[in-house]
């Protein structure tokens, strides 16, 4: 049989394959036999076998194994079989006479007791050739069988399961008494092979011939004939009677056997045929009286179930000859398993016409005539088909409506993680919904008509989110509607409870990022506290409170009464106006935490119309907001750091865009009646201060705004010095990202991309202030906007921290704010790093001291009376060029042999440029050489 896949991959691996191995078998087919002799017991009656189609030899060696000693076992093949013991093999192609003669030569006289033939030929082609080619050589192996096989012998056959099946089972059971159809369970499941053992073999005596050539065969079964075997004798009993069957009843009844396991395999077992005979079904003739199908209760069952209707009776003759009864009819009737949809319909149309002839029916309309009803007929049936259409497309709504529900229900938990800053826009699988996100889920500056709609806070509600991603928005909501009513999950119960079950998960989600950000920043919770102190609360707070309370009184509780407003709120941009540079309150103590955990107390103390006054204060200018009404004056005994803040105050204004400002004092348009505003944000960024007092000067000018506060300086609330630097592109807005799944770089970044934005509009609000295009008081009023009122009753908190960060005025910034920052951020960038920056101090500090020394000699000098003033001045620019020069460093010798010094040679030796001493080599050596001896009289 060749080279088999089994050497290979699944096969190497198959049970069978190695128990084959194990028992020395040639292959694993071998235990195909071994099953079937196990159920049928057909080797150990056997004293002569053939094995048709046998290389390797496997069922030779079984057949070997179980049969008697003695026994005569021939085996051939295509293929060569390596000799066995006790076995006969040849090399031959059973389809030809070589074959036959070859056998018939082993065999002289003799009849098998059985035949084996387990051929398969070469496959690869396509199935059904395959399938036939199989068959074919199935049929030649009976052949063979038929002339070598002892009456009441067997005959083993593989077989393959196609549409030749039956015809084969048919002819077995013609020849053979018991046909069985087998699988045994060495044969793979996924193979079509089938064994059918055919036992008791009749030995006609005459068969004919197309009864073993496929052309016959599996052409047409039906068009066998039914008596073409002759009986060896006459005395052969059942023989007899299996000859005498007709094709139809024998083929029916292996059909009945092969259908015991025919949900092994056969692939082709599902396949219908829609016209004709069904397959195996060809035999199952059946008929029945026309008067079943006109005057029965299920006339398409009856044509759908038999094969012929059948005129017998009278009245049913008399049917035949009505108007209504055409050739076609009757033609029709005589085959109902060739009849197609229209054939169907015409015996239908027929019947009803019949029925109505015979008044079995009685028409509905009088006037309505046989083709009327015949109409109904078919309406019924294309109302079924409509009908099965509608369902059909209704399903596919369904469908689609559940596809988009979920589809939604997903956008809808991606836009709530971007909007928890969970994901990052471009993770999100459909951008636009990131888009959507930023823009417009949580636009908070949507409009008035959006905060009426969200019960006039302007929030919308995760429900609204989910609502709205769902589709179920005012426009869509006849869709709604109709969608609840069709699908239970849209039910407004379940929506809630689908609802309430996504804000649980989005909880649990945003109190797992909460503690993330908390584990990753140390300072988080100080940040977050604040955040609600400054920007929220107290942002809010203080328009409430309202801003024309001009007597300095403490500021009232906000609209919802809670009192708790306690941070300057407004003036975070009031702030920004005035650059927000100021020092810690004067009464308080200087502590920059101490104003991130201001009390309420002291919060609702302070006044609510907010303003800055600057002072200066000797050389500083301070901006000096104050919490009490009556302390507008900066006190002296400030303490050092406060001090330290005014300078970096001062530095602040020193910028450009401060340059204009005369008196700052002035900046207010409103006079000096403005009241001082509280230091809550008032913090002035600690500078670096290494190395020496110059790199101070070069690195103290740096006065930046906290990102938390929306642009208050940045000492950290821990109160470490917080060096942070102006970003060179402000005008880029990040604000939307995240820090807690960036690396530090990216955090730093957005850190710097948030302040610049701040900063800039802070430069902006100063610039517009300094240029008197807008005065404090007017800023002010500028604050009590839309975005001030605001019900936190019951929102999550997610959405209240989202709100911190995000629910605030969009204040403008001009270019020039933007340029005036960049402008800095550029000197920073030009500064030396700090160990050239330190280098240069010392350098500097160094020179500094030579040169008091190099004074204190001038001073010397110009005292003295032994010099003319011309000397003098001379003198006195020699040593402070010398000491502004400072020292140089020896330069290495460079010992030059110059020619013809030892003789005598004066002058400047060839080849030295500069200052050069001429030394002797040899005096030198002497010179040494009595350092030595004096040395050593020493040690003596
Ligand atoms: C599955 S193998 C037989 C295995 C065998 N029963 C055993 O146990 O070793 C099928 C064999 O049929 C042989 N065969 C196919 N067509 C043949 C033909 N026309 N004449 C002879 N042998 C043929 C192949 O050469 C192949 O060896």
């Amino acid at each position: 049989m060749g080279k088999h896949d089994k050497k290979t991959g699944k096969g190497r691996l198959d049970k069978f394959y190695r128990l084959a191995k194990e028992q020395g078998y040639r292959a694993r087919s071998a235990f195909k036999l071994v099953h079937l002799n196990r159920k049928y017991d057909l080797l150990s009656k056997s004293k002569c076998v053939i094995d048709l189609c046998a290389a390797p030899g496997g069922w030779l060696q079984v057949a070997e194994k179980y049969m008697p000693k003695g026994s005569l076992i021939i085996g051939v093949d295509l293929n060569p079989i390596k000799p066995l013991p006790h076995v006969i093999t040849f090399v031959s192609d059973i389809t030809t006479p070589h074959c036959r003669q070859t056998l018939r030569s082993h065999m002289h006289d003799w009849k098998a007791d059985l035949v084996l033939h387990d051929g398969a030929p070469n496959v690869g082609s396509a199935w059904v050739q395959d399938a036939f080619t199989q068959n074919e050589l199935v049929l030649q192996s009976l052949r063979l069988a038929t002339e070598f096989l002892i009456k009441g012998g067997s005959f083993v056959t593989k077989v393959f399961r196609s549409q030749d099946y039956n015809s084969l089972m048919w002819v077995f059971g013609q020849l053979f008494k018991t046909v069985e159809a087998t699988k045994p369970p060495s044969s793979r499941n996924v193979s079509a092979e089938i064994f059918v053992v055919c036992r008791d073999f009749i030995a006609p005596k005459h068969i004919d011939p197309k009864f073993l050539d496929p052309k016959h065969v599996f052409k047409d079964v039906t068009s066998l004939p039914t008596s073409i075997i002759e009986p060896e004798s006459s005395s052969s009993g059942p023989a007899t009677q299996a000859s005498t069957s007709t094709a139809a009843a024998a083929a029916a009844r292996l059909a009945a056997n092969s259908h015991a396991h025919s949900n092994v395999f056969a692939p082709e077992k599902k396949r219908r045929h829609r016209e004709g005979y069904a397959e195996g079904n060809y035999t199952n003739f059946f008929t029945c009286k026309a008067e079943d199908f006109v005057k029965g209760p299920d006339p398409v069952l009856v044509l759908g179930n038999m094969n012929k209707v059948e005129f017998v009776s009278d009245e049913e003759k008399a049917w035949l000859k009505s108007r209504h009864t055409t050739p076609e009819i009757v033609a029709n009737f005589e085959d109902l398993k060739v009849l197609g949809k229209g054939d169907f319909k015409a015996l239908m149309k027929w019947r009803l016409a019949i029925r109505l002839e015979t008044g079995l029916d009685v028409k509905a309309d009088p006037t309505a005539d046989l083709t009327e009803d015949v109409v109904v007929e078919e309406m019924d049936q294309e109302e079924q088909i409509t009908d099965e259409l509608k369902k059909l497309h209704e399903a596919k709504v369904t469908k689609q409506k559940r596809e988009k529900k979920r589809a939604n229900e997903k956008k809808a938990r991606e836009l709530l993680k971007l909007q928890l800053n969970m994901t990052a826009p471009e993770d999100l699988e459909n951008n636009d919904l990131a888009l959507k996100g930023e823009e417009e889920i949580f636009d908070l500056e949507e409009g008035e008509n959006e905060a009426r709609r969200h019960d006039g806070s302007g929030l919308k509600t995760l429900t609204d989110i989910v609502r709205e991603a769902d589709g179920m928005d005012e426009s869509s909501s006849s869709e709604s509607e109709e969608e609840s009513d069709e699908e239970i999950l849209d039910s407004d119960e379940e929506r809630e409870r689908k609802t309430a079950a996504l804000e649980g998960e989005l909880d649990g989600l945003y109190e797992n990022y909460r503690e993330r950000m908390q584990e990753r920043d140390a300072k988080w919770k100080v940040k977050q506290d604040r955040m609600k102190d400054k920007n929220f609360d107290a942002w809010h707070g203080i328009k409430e409170n309202g801003s024309d309370d001009e007597d300095g009184a403490g500021r009232g509780q906000g609209e919802d009464g809670e009192g708790d407003d306690d941070s300057e709120g407004g003036w975070d941009v009031l702030a920004s106006k005035k650059a927000r540079i100021g020092e810690a309150d004067s009464d308080s103590d200087t502590d920059s935490d101490s104003d991130v955990e201001m009390d309420q107390e002291e919060a609702v103390a302070k006044p609510k119309k907010k303003a800055v006054k600057f002072e200066k204060a000797g050389k500083e200018r301070v901006s000096r907001p104050s919490g009490a009404a009556g302390n507008l004056v900066t006190s002296l005994q400030e303490t050092e750091k406060r001090a330290q803040m005014s300078r970096q105050a001062q530095l602040w204004f020193d910028q450009s865009v401060f340059k204009d400002i005369g008196d700052l004092a002035a900046l207010d348009g409103d006079d000096e009646e403005e009241e001082e505003e509280d230091e809550d944000e008032e913090e002035l960024v600690e500078t670096e201060e290494e190395g020496d007092e110059d790199d101070v000067s070069e690195v103290d000018d740096d006065v930046e705004m906290d990102e938390d506060s929306g642009g208050t300086s940045t000492l950290d609330d821990d109160g470490d010095d917080d060096f942070e630097i102006v970003p060179q592109e402000p005008e880029d807005d990040g604000t939307a990202w995240d820090v807690d799944d960036e690396d530090q770089d990216e955090v730093k970044k957005k850190i710097i991309k948030d302040k610049g934005l701040l900063t800039a509009e802070a430069v902006t609000l100063a610039t517009a202030l300094v240029n008197r295009q807008v005065t404090a008081s007017q800023l002010v009023d500028q604050g009590f906007n839309r975005l001030s009122g605001h019900n936190k009753d019951g929102l999550p908190s997610w959405f209240l921290d989202d709100e911190t960060k995000y629910y605030k005025p969009n204040i403008p910034i001009t270019k020039e704010a933007v340029d005036a920052l960049r402008d800095k951020q550029r000197a920073l960038d030009a500064r030396p790093i700090k160990k050239v920056a330190e280098a240069k101090a010392r350098k500097k500090f160094k020179t500094m001291q030579r040169m008091e020394k190099a004074k204190k000699k001038a001073d010397g000098v110009m005292e003295s009376e032994e010099m003319g003033d011309g000397e003098k001045a001379r003198q006195v620019r020699r040593m402070l060029a010398k000491a502004a020069k400072g020292k140089e460093k020896a330069k290495d010798k460079k010992v030059v042999v110059a020619k013809g010094i030892h003789k005598g040679v004066k002058g400047r030796p060839k080849g030295v440029k500069g200052k050069y001493k001429i030394v002797d080599a040899r005096m030198r050596k002497e010179v040494r050489a009595l350092k030595r001896i004096k040395n050593a009289n020493k040690k003596r």
